[in-house]
């Protein structure tokens, strides 16, 4: 992909306003015909998925106009458009997090341009420590609910002026995970036998980049947490913002440390290994909700 015609603001001039993220969708649709109505986001070594798509046309962000880089190993920079099962989507083949540096509104930004481009439903995957005692590295979990960690402390995308032609000031979040497409991917992990590892939890969002201690593990699971992360929830919060249904997973790719006699270390390259393994079964479950979403007629 050439480098883009508009040409790149400064870091500073970028104040993903409602026409900044007009002007990034308008040129992407300029560039490809697909229309997507799904959009996509990749966790940590779960990229795989965005190679699924069929009739590909692909940006990498450094491309793209007011769009952030991806400096997190696992996670390569690329919108990928295309077709999975006949269904047009955009993927993101990485994403932005917190702790890379960038402002909240900014590693949020793809949220506002998916939905200018037409997505309808996003579905976010990551990959998350298991607090839950119950699960196993390699359980996928459908997230039914989060916790906002940054968000007590004030740190919600939504935080500033709101603009109203995305949505209100005070979005409700209680029904930020779509119940339909829980149950519809409920329905599918049993029929791909995948039950044995299909769970459904509550994710906990932190900004990282350094892991969680015993005591944070310990308090975090207290709370009501399954899974913690490093990502995923500010997305929720923006797509939701602006009426998008939301699905989201957690591959849990390796176990929180609760003891202190415990000699595991949570590491990045445990993280990437287990994405790894599950990548097969986690695009298998994905791309078959994808389409079942037409099936059931609950397609976004
Ligand atoms: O993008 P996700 O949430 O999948 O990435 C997780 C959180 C950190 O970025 C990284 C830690 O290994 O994986
Ligand atoms: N915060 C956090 N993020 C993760 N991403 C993958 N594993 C983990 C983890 O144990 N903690």
């Amino acid at each position: 992909m050439e480098g883009n015609r508009m040409g790149h603001k400064k870091e500073a001039e970028v104040k993903y306003s409602y026409e900044d993220c007009q002007a990034t969708a308008d040129w992407l649709l300029s560039q490809t015909a697909v229309r997507p109505l799904v959009g996509i986001v990749c966790g940590s070594g779960l990229g795989g998925l965005a190679d699924a798509l069929k009739d590909q046309v692909a940006f990498n962000y450094r491309d793209i106009p007011n769009f952030p880089q991806s400096t997190v190993h696992g996670h390569a920079g690329r919108l990928v458009f295309g077709t999975l099962k006949g269904r047009p989507c955009v993927c993101m083949q990485g994403r932005f997090h917190l702790y890379e540096g960038y402002p909240i509104q900014k590693i949020t930004m793809p949220m506002r341009i998916f939905k200018l481009l037409g997505v309808e439903t996003v579905i976010l995957t990551n990959a998350a420590g298991g607090l839950n005692q119950d699960y196993k590295v390699g359980d996928i979990m459908i997230i039914k609910d989060h916790l906002n960690m940054p968000g007590f402390a004030g740190n919600n995308p939504l935080a500033g002026p709101n603009e109203e032609r995305f949505g209100v000031r005070f979005p409700c979040m209680s029904d930020a995970y779509d119940r339909e497409l829980q149950q519809l991917a409920l329905d599918v992990g049993s029929e791909l036998g995948f039950s044995d590892f299909l769970r459904e939890g509550v994710y906990c969002v932190l900004g990282g980049p350094s892991f969680e201690t015993i005591a944070e593990c310990r308090m975090l699971h207290k709370l009501g947490a399954d899974a913690v992360g490093m990502s995923t929830v500010h997305e929720v919060i923006v797509a939701r913002h602006c009426g998008m249904r939301v699905f989201a997973l957690s591959l849990i790719t390796n176990k929180a440390v609760m003891d202190y006699d415990s000699e595991e270390k949570a590491n990045h390259e445990e993280v990437l290994q287990t994405g790894k393994q599950r990548a097969e079964q986690l695009e298998r479950l994905v791309s078959t909700i994808i389409t079942r979403l037409e099936h059931n007629n609950n397609f976004a």
